[in-house]
Formats: C-alpha cells, sequence, structure tokens
C-alpha cells in the first residue's frame, strides 16, 4: 500500500490570515511624520499591501508627492522595518475564524505553511507573538528566495520548504500576485474576499471564498484525500 504525502495548504498573510492593515498603516504614519508629511487613512493604505515592504514604502511617499522626492528610499525601508517588526503585533491579529478554520484542516490531516511577500523575519514575529506559528510547518517569506510572489518559485519554494508536492498542494490569498503565483505553480487558488484585495483580483482563482469558515470545505473540494 501506498501512503500519499499528506496535502499541504498554503496561505497568504496579510489581509488573509492576519489582519495587519492597523499596524502597517501605523507604522507608515510614523515614517511619514518622521519626514514632516501628512498622514494617511488606513483605507488609503489597504491596496498599497501585498507587494512586500519596499513596494509599500515607495507607494507611501508616491502618495505624499512632490513634498517627498528627494527622501532616500533605502533609508525609508530600512527606518521603515525597523519600527514595524517590534510593532507588527500591537494592533495585528488573525482574522475571525481563522484558530477553527486551522483546526479543520488538521483534523482533516492538512499540512499548513505560510507565504507571504512580507519579510521572513517579520512574518515568523507574528505567527509566535499571536501564538500562531505551531500551525505552520514552513514560512516562505519575501526575502526567502531569489524571487517573490507573482513568481510560482516562490510557491514552489514554499512547499519544498514544507516536503510538500504542487500536486498535493492549494493556495490561498487575498491578492493577484497570490492568484498569479498558484497559478504558474499549477496549484489551486482560492481568493480570499475577507481580505485586502479588489474584487478584479479574484480572475484566475480556482473558487472564491466569503468567508474563513468557508475554507475548510473548499480545500475537501479542491483536493480530495
Ligand atoms: O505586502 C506585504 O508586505 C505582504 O503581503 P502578503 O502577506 O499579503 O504577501
Ligand atoms: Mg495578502
Amino acid at each position: 500500500m501506498t501512503v500519499s504525502l499528506p496535502r499541504l495548504a498554503v496561505f497568504d498573510m496579510d489581509g488573509t490570515l492576519i489582519d495587519s492593515l492597523p499596524d502597517l498603516a501605523a507604522c507608515a504614519n510614523r515614517l511619514l511624520s518622521h519626514y514632516g508629511l501628512p498622514p494617511i487613512t488606513p483605507d488609503l493604505v489597504r491596496p498599497m499591501i501585498g507587494d512586500g515592504v519596499t513596494v509599500l514604502v515607495a507607494r507611501l511617499l508616491d502618495h505624499a508627492g512632490p513634498a517627498a522626492a528627494s527622501i532616500d528610499r533605502t533609508e525609508a525601508v530600512t527606518r521603515y522595518m525597523a519600527d514595524y517588526t517590534p510593532h507588527s503585533t500591537d494592533l495585528s491579529r488573525p482574522f475571525p475564524g481563522t484558530i477553527g478554520m486551522l483546526e479543520g484542516l488538521r483534523d482533516a490531516g492538512w499540512h499548513m505553511a505560510v507565504c507571504t511577500n512580507k519579510p521572513v523575519a517579520a512574518a515568523r514575529h507574528i505567527l509566535k507573538v499571536l501564538d500562531l506559528e505551531d500551525w505552520f510547518i514552513a514560512v516562505g517569506g519575501g526575502d526567502s528566495f531569489s524571487t517573490r510572489k507573482p513568481d510560482p518559485r516562490h510557491l514552489l519554494g514554499t512547499i519544498e520548504l514544507a516536503d510538500g508536492s504542487a500536486h498535493r498542494a492549494i493556495m490561498t490569498g487575498d491578492h493577484h500576485n497570490d492568484m498569479a503565483t498558484a497559478i504558474g505553480a499549477h496549484v489551486p487558488a482560492i481568493f480570499a474576499r475577507w481580505g485586502y484585495g479588489r474584487p478584479e483580483m479574484e480572475a484566475g482563482a480556482t473558487v472564491g471564498a466569503d468567508s474563513i469558515s468557508e475554507i475548510t470545505h473548499l480545500a475537501g473540494e479542491l483536493l480530495p484525500t
């Protein structure tokens, strides 16, 4: 009898597992204030999330316009990260229902992993402080590999870290980048409609989910035992 590999459910972090917008926005405002720039609302920060910290900081400074033109962007990213990591769990919490969903997957025999464009140290810190780290067999961050989402190698590298196989994996995320990495890796993709993405980002998803409570059931449909 052949024993098949455990199924692997890979999750994006920001906007999928963790409601991280409050800390990302608070950190954005401390950065803007440092440079004497006006504050930004969380609603304006939300669509800037999903491509990693360097792109987030670039979008913040672009939004600030000519007043930010002379700011050294590398220094701004370093400053942002030095502030963000220790404050990344001040306000951020798992979306309601996350633990129940993880319990459901575990009880059905799934392994779980995280594939995020956030730097891996920050991602691990958040999972640890929020008491989530034991749920995940692997964490692939935006700086774990030579490429990151939407490149499929980010998802494939995370699956490899988890000792899994693309044929036995699914991906759940709230952004176009999550759908694109999954499509490129030939892995079924669930679009998390509760997250920070816009509706058009669902294009290419295998299925969309309105709430976290649907994930365990959808995962079983996409990849039966
Ligand atoms: O933009 C980020 O820093 C991370 O975003 P992700 O966890 O949704 O990949
Ligand atoms: Mg996300």
